[in-house]
């Protein structure tokens, strides 16, 4: 089927959370919202979702008390193009994703054609033809999330710091976002977690714990979550790089 025909057919909804504390990088304002060269983190976020010509609604999980700072404050001095629903997180990423899945549920036509791409608001350098690979992934099978290799040897080691062993590496693959779903598959995904306590670390987990299947696809190395006060450094060398590759019409690279 060609995408303009998809596109017909099908809605395609990012639900990008933003509504954790961001303890682990150790900052007085929220990660989600620190200034990266001028633009805040979740703007940046944003914009790589409202400039993709194959999403066609956004909703955006904020922590509660920043509801009317994001609505009023935030995102006054920026315009989007897409359709944006700012809406509560909970108190754990999964309590946020279920808010944009019902929130989802509400704004789609029918559950079964409509696809979400649930997306970490802390990773803004999503790249375009990443989130195309994932789309399409998950037009096949259902269910689709972007991963990277693992290019280092990996130890398992006890609480004193002895390694035990060398873990076999193969087949082990760091997982990213956007993880994109069919949304009846995820909703009852995400309800069989709540009514069985499983608590997930993303959206493909809960997925395994329902036994759905899940495809994988390549992930880019440029797509980093931050997460610790050291990948703001990265964030500024990537945001050095993209510009310095634009200007000399090789920004390709990061998508
Ligand atoms: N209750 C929560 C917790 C997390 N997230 C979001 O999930 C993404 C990935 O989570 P993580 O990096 O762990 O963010 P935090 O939970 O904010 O970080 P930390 O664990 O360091 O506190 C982030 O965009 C975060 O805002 C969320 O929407 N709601
Ligand atoms: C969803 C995720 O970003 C995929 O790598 C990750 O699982 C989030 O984990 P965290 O423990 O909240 O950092």
């Amino acid at each position: 089927m060609s995408d303009t025909e998809n596109k017909e057919k099908f809605k395609n909804i990012a639900i990008i959370v933003a509504g954790g504390k961001g303890l682990r990088m150790q900052s007085s304002v929220k990660k989600q919202f620190i200034d990266l060269d001028g633009i805040p983190v979740i703007v940046r976020t944003l914009a790589a979702f409202d400039m993709h010509c194959r999403v066609d609604e956004i909703i955006l999980v904020v922590p509660e008390q920043d509801l009317d700072f994001t609505r009023n404050d935030l995102l006054h001095r920026f315009s989007f193009s897409t359709p944006l629903h700012i809406i509560k997180g909970g108190v754990t990423r999964q309590d946020s994703v279920g808010n944009g899945l019902d929130k989802a549920l509400k704004i789609c036509i029918r559950p079964e054609i409509t696809f979400v791409l649930i997306h970490d608001g802390v990773r803004p350098f999503v790249g375009e033809n990443l989130v195309d690979r994932c789309l399409d992934g998950a037009l096949k099978n259902g269910a689709c999330i972007p991963v990277l290799g693992i290019f280092d040897t990996v130890k398992r080691a006890d609480k004193n710091g002895k390694i035990i062993c060398t873990l076999d590496r193969d087949g082990l693959f760091r997982a990213q976002t956007p993880q994109v779903f069919r949304l009846d598959l995820i909703v009852k995904a995400a309800s069989y977690a709540r009514n069985t306590d499983f608590l997930g670390t993303d959206e493909a987990s809960i997925c395994e714990h329902a036994k759905l299947p899940v495809d994988i696809v390549d992930g880019g190395p440029f797509n980093i979550k931050l997460t610790s006060p050291q990948d703001l450094i990265f964030a500024g060398l990537i945001i050095q790089a993209k510009k310095e590759a634009e200007i000399v019409g090789n920004s390709g690279f990061f998508n």
